[in-house]
């Protein structure tokens, strides 16, 4: 009893020790750059940040309070220079994705464009990807979308137009998340799933969104969390399968399905997403770890970005009508073409300032020092260290002039030609860069650039509640 009580108490005093210099290793490795004390030592702050649902907003106040480069784990620090934001996603960068990424895999065996971290595989992959999200292999893109906005109109139209003294209520921010879900499936596999026809959830897609994010959003900052996830799930075989009834899961069975019909016998060739991926030579099954993952990258972060734009514009009542104004003196096709909407200086400055003031994808999208090490500002930072965007501090550069709080699309007008060049490069960035930029983003932009004038066009009686 004596013996036992003795050696437990040793190895106890042991793993103090050890853990004590291991955590005064790491705060020494990164102890000339500025952060709180805590984050030096432990994620504890990190994992407090995630589960606020705040995060971004804490990060833009670590970075007013410690400066562009700050500390925000033992082994992570939080970048807001533009330069080195750039730098690190440049296409020839030697950085490399860091752990972050693992959250992002969906399908527990295959990795995806956004998951995949071997570099040299990513960009062949991408290569293969690209045109898919270009005019020239998938000519039918503006199109695909112009029908689901004619979907989503008719929706308004049909099932909530207020009559007489009745007030009809309808969820905008609900129906702009059908829309884009319409939009990514039926300009990637040539079919809505019918969201907006049904007014309904039908894959459970936004349930499921809603429960995987956060919890995805944990384990992506956190590197232990992650690496736990991917254990669980390659390792141990708990991740989700294609036969599961529902969360993501489900999805996977839903690209199964879809993806089948483009290989085997009896395939069906069509000129969309996918199949421009099968054209250049993607492997079934890698299809399907491609389309789980459009689901969620496409649609979510679109969503994300109709719906500040609209609460900005709609609660702007000055904004509101000078967009107003603007669009009813044009002469516009209905809906409008991408190239019209192009051409109204107003609508794109809402859209840019929309994006600068909230940018929809807010996570650390961590890359890795390279080996040797780098110089930020000056400092040595060690290989192998983490370093997250924080893209909501960037965008509140002074650039952006004396009021980046403010969101104010007159400043891309009023501008000089020089400086809306240097905002439009850091805005830009919302969309990541280089190697690792965002392909979808001509999609998103052309659904703004529809959406938002169908929206704006429609005069408020009530008001937005
Ligand atoms: C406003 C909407 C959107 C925003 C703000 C956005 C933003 C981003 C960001 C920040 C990244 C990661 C950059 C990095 O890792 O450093 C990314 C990657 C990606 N996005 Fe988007 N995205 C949007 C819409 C879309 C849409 C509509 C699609 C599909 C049609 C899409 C497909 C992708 C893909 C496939 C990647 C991975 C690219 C790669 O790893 O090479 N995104 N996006």
């Amino acid at each position: 009893m004596y013996d036992t009580t003795l050696t437990l108490g040793l190895i106890t005093q042991i793993f103090i020790l050890y853990f004590l210099f291991t955590r005064t290793l790491t705060y020494l490795r990164l102890r000339h750059i500025p952060g709180p004390f805590l984050s030096s030592v432990s994620y504890f702050p990190l994992i407090r940040a995630t589960l606020s649902g705040r995060a971004h907003k804490i990060y833009v106040d670590l970075s007013n309070r410690y400066g562009s480069l700050v500390r925000i784990g033992p082994q992570d620090l939080l970048a807001s220079d533009p330069d080195l934001l750039r730098r690190m996603s440049a296409v020839r960068s030697p950085y490399q994705r860091s752990e972050w990424y693992y959250a992002v895999r969906l399908d527990p065996d295959v990795d995806n464009i956004l998951s995949e971290p071997n570099t040299w595989e990513h960009d062949a992959r991408r290569a293969k990807m690209a045109t898919g999200y270009s005019g020239k292999d998938n000519a039918h893109l503006e199109a695909d979308i112009d029908a689901c906005i004619a979907m989503f109109v008719d929706l308004v139209e049909q099932k909530y137009l207020s009559k007489g003294s009745t007030l009809q209520l309808m969820d905008l921010a609900r129906k702009v998340q059908f829309f884009t879900l319409d939009v990514i499936t039926r300009a990637a596999y040539g079919d809505a799933f019918g969201y907006l026809q049904q007014d309904a959830d039908v894959h459970d897609q936004v349930k499921i969104a809603e429960q995987v994010i956060p919890f995805l959003s944990l384990c992506a900052s956190v590197p232990f969390l992650n690496q736990a996830l991917n254990r669980m799930w390659v390792i141990l075989k708990l991740g989700p399968r294609p036969t599961d009834p529902r969360g993501i899961g489900k999805v996977m069975g839903i690209a199964k399905l879809v993806v089948g019909e483009r290989f085997g016998k009896d395939k069906v060739a069509k000129r969309d997403m996918l199949g421009a991926w099968v054209r250049n030579g993607i492997p079934q099954r890698q299809c399907e770890s491609e389309v789980v993952l459009q689901i969620f990258a496409g649609s979510d972060t679109t969503a994300t970005a109709i719906r500040a734009t609209l609460l900005y514009v709609l609660t702007n009542p000055r904004v509101h009508r000078k967009l107003q104004n603007e669009i009813d003196s044009a002469p516009i096709s209905s809906p409008i073409t991408n190239d019209e909407a192009r051409e109204l200086p107003y609508l794109q400055a809402v859209i840019k300032e929309s994006l600068r003031i909230h940018p929809p994808v807010p996570g650390l999208l961590s890359k890795r020092v390279p080996p040797g090490g780098d110089i930020v500002d000056g400092r040595h930072i060690p290989e192998g260290t983490r370093i997250g965007h924080n893209i909501w501090s960037a965008q509140r550069s002074p650039i952006f002039g004396a009021d980046p709080n403010i969101f104010r699309p007159e400043r891309w007008i009023e501008a000089e030609r020089d400086q809306v060049l240097q905002m439009q490069q850091c805005t830009d960035l919302v969309f990541g860069y280089g190697r690792w930029g965002c392909l979808g983003k001509q999609v998103a932009l052309v659904e703004l650039n529809k959406i938002i004038v169908e929206v704006s066009k429609v005069p408020l009686y009530g008001g937005i509640h």
